[in-house]
């Protein structure tokens, strides 16, 4: 029942009940709490939707302006909507379909506020689904995609709930009102973090899935003549179509391993986290909001050149690849818009590289930060060596946020705010989190290719796919690598030639390397895709069914063609 719930379009969303709302019980709920609610969720005993984003704000989580005040007198929060940009807004399932909501709302006791936290709150009667006394609700309209999922508004007049209701695992308020410090303000973050660590598996998955699409299809598709005279040739044999396709191939096995990465690293942090040692939070925070734009942003424009690789079948709905585009533009938005936590990024590394200026060693994502020598050394690299590319990126990477850095401390020299001068670097900021993120993905790409317990044949393939990604991202980014002349005009000629090598290396393997992402015809829902190739019959199988085929003659003609056609002719 659960999984039916879960693929039903029509109305009713209950994915963030499992992304979101049962995680969010999980990580910020007491074992008290845990024992009422989560087997609840768990079983679908009651869905519910994770109520944070209000028509006013959405990433400034401080900014919020839902309340929760404590009323000592009774032992309850009052859970209110004080203005219209209050009201809380986009939450997946608040809509129709949610009889719960997590609630993030500034808490108010004894007079003072201490800043967003997380609240349980019943929205809709278990007895006829109406919302409860107090709580309005409603979908938010039609959306780029997704519509299937009723993203919701909800407000709250003075809704009273337990004090029991308040996720208490870091942070609690005593009977009395008395409010308890969380280990780390950030902490009613943490569900967030966990969310942004999976959209890398989403991104990775969703990539996968248009590859798999397109690699198929070019598979099918014959076009054009290369030589006079001899047969169509499949589109895939043109090199501008392995050049499209893929370094989006190679990206998806990128993503695919550095989300083995993330959630490695999720599972290891919290859990000394939960012994009370947050010196992980930072770096677990800083790696998840990079990670997680980078690889959206990559995926969406990823996807989207996948769709115009497949032409005009490509622009159908029967392709599966507007679908797949309008809900990877979705990721890199939701759970924290993309620049906002690549920024977030950049605060790390800008800490992190005053840290090693101070002659602190640094360690995890960053060592390299302290590693690597300002003064490049020239030279005739060899460009198809893993290692040297690797070094290339982290060089990259370097320099930039170096530079990023140093250009704030000039800005601050001249007597600039620290907030102005952040703000006015922050493009130099962004560019040298996105170099600092793609340099991560490239060395745990290469790392993963160098150690997964697989055949030499498929390690010599994923090891050409590795190369492959790291030359396009180099001959994509010449600039960056050439600014400082760590790599020569010679280098970049040489990475291009590289690259044309890998593209003819990995067409042979293509359609084995999108079969082994295993998408079943199910999960693809795409008729250019299709296990079996058969697409034209099932295009136009496809087409027949479309709601227009319904009758010969549409009801349209009768209603404005017709009289419009006749009012025409009569003037002739
Ligand atoms: C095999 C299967 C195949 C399947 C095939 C198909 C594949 C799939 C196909 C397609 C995929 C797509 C499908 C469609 C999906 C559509 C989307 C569905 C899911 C949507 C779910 C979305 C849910 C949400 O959006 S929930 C709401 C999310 N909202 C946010 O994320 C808000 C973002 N804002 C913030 O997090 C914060 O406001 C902030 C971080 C921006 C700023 O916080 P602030 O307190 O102001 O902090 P700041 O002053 O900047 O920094 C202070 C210090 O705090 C540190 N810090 C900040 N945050 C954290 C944190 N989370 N953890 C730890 N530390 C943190 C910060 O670093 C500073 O530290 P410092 O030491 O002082 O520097
Ligand atoms: C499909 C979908 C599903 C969603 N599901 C949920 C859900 O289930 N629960 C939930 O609570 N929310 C949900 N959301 C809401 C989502 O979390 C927010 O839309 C997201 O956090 C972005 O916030 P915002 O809309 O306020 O954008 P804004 O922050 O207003 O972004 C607008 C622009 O302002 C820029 N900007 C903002 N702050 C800064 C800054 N400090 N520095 C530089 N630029 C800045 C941004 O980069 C962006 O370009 C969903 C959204 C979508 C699209």
């Amino acid at each position: 029942m659960a999984a039916a719930l879960q693929t039903l379009g029509g109305g009713i969303g209950i994915t963030l009940h499992w992304i979101a709302f049962t995680p969010t019980i999980e990580q910020q709920a007491t074992e008290e709490q845990k024992k009422k609610w989560l087997k609840l969720a768990q079983d679908v005993a009651i869905v519910g939707a994770y109520a944070q984003t209000e028509m006013g704000h959405g990433t400034f989580v401080r900014g919020l302006e839902t309340t929760a005040t404590y009323d000592p007198s009774t032992q309850e929060f009052v859970i209110n909507s004080p203005t219209l940009t209050s009201t809380k807004w986009w939450p997946g399932g608040l809509g129709k379909t949610a009889n719960h909501a997590t609630v993030m709302a500034q808490l108010y006791t004894r007079g003072k506020c201490y800043g967003p936290h997380n609240f349980m709150v019943q929205i809709r009667s278990l007895e006829n689904h109406q919302p409860c006394p107090g709580v309005t609700l409603g979908d938010i309209g039609p959306k780029m995609e997704s519509n299937g999922n009723d993203n919701g508004f909800a407000r709250f007049d003075h809704v009273r709930i337990p004090r029991e209701n308040m996720l208490m695992k870091f942070a609690r308020v005593e009977a009395d009102g008395t409010y308890v410090q969380p280990p780390s303000s950030k902490l009613a973050y943490s569900n967030m973090v966990y969310l942004r660590g999976t959209f890398v598996m989403s991104a990775a998955q969703a990539l996968a899935s248009a590859t798999t699409i397109a690699v198929r299809y070019s598979c099918v598709r014959r076009q054009s003549e290369m030589k006079p005279g001899e047969p169509e040739p499949q589109i895939l044999e043109y090199q501008t179509q392995q050049y499209k396709l893929f370094p989006q191939l190679a990206a998806a096995y990128a993503f695919w391993f550095a989300s083995w990465f993330m959630t490695q690293q999720h599972g290891s942090i919290t859990g000394s986290m939960e012994k009370g040692d947050m010196s992980g939070l930072a770096e677990l925070h800083a790696l998840s909001a990079g990670l997680k734009s980078y690889t959206t942003a990559v995926t969406a424009r990823g996807i989207d050149v996948c769709r115009m690789a497949c032409g005009g079948h490509g622009y159908s709905h029967a392709s599966g690849l507007p679908a797949l585009f309008g809900g990877a533009a979705a990721l890199c938005t939701a759970e924290g818009e993309n620049t906002v936590m690549m920024l977030q990024t950049a605060r790390y590394l800008v800490k992190c590289f005053a840290q090693s200026q101070a002659g602190k060693r640094l360690t995890g994502t960053v060592a390299y930060l302290s590693a690597v020598q300002p003064s490049p050394v020239a030279g005739n690299r060899n460009m198809s060596d893993l290692g040297t590319l690797v070094a290339a990126f982290q060089h990259r990477a370097a320099r930039m946020v170096r530079h990023a850095a140093m250009q704030m401390q000039g800005e601050m020299q001249k007597g600039k705010a620290r907030e102005d001068a952040w703000n006015s670097c922050s493009v130099l900021l962004i560019k040298a989190a996105e170099a600092h993120v793609h340099s991560f993905v490239v060395r745990n790409f290469a790392e993963t290719v160098q150690t997964v317990e697989v055949d030499e044949s498929v390690r010599a393939v994923l090891t050409s796919l590795c190369q492959l990604y790291s030359l396009y991202g180099i001959t994509e980014h010449a600039g960056d690598f050439l600014k400082d002349g760590y790599l020569t005009g010679r280098d970049i000629d040489a990475a291009s030639s590289h690259l044309s090598a890998m593209l003819a290396r990995v067409r042979p393997d293509a359609v084995a390397l999108v079969d082994a992402f295993d998408l079943h015809d199910k999960i693809l829902r795409s008729v250019l895709g299709r296990y079996d190739g058969r697409v034209y019959e099932h295009l136009y199988e496809w087409a027949k069914k479309s709601p227009l085929n319904k009758s010969e003659v549409h009801e349209s003609y009768y209603k404005y063609l017709q009289p419009f056609l006749k009012s025409n002719r009569a003037k002739l």
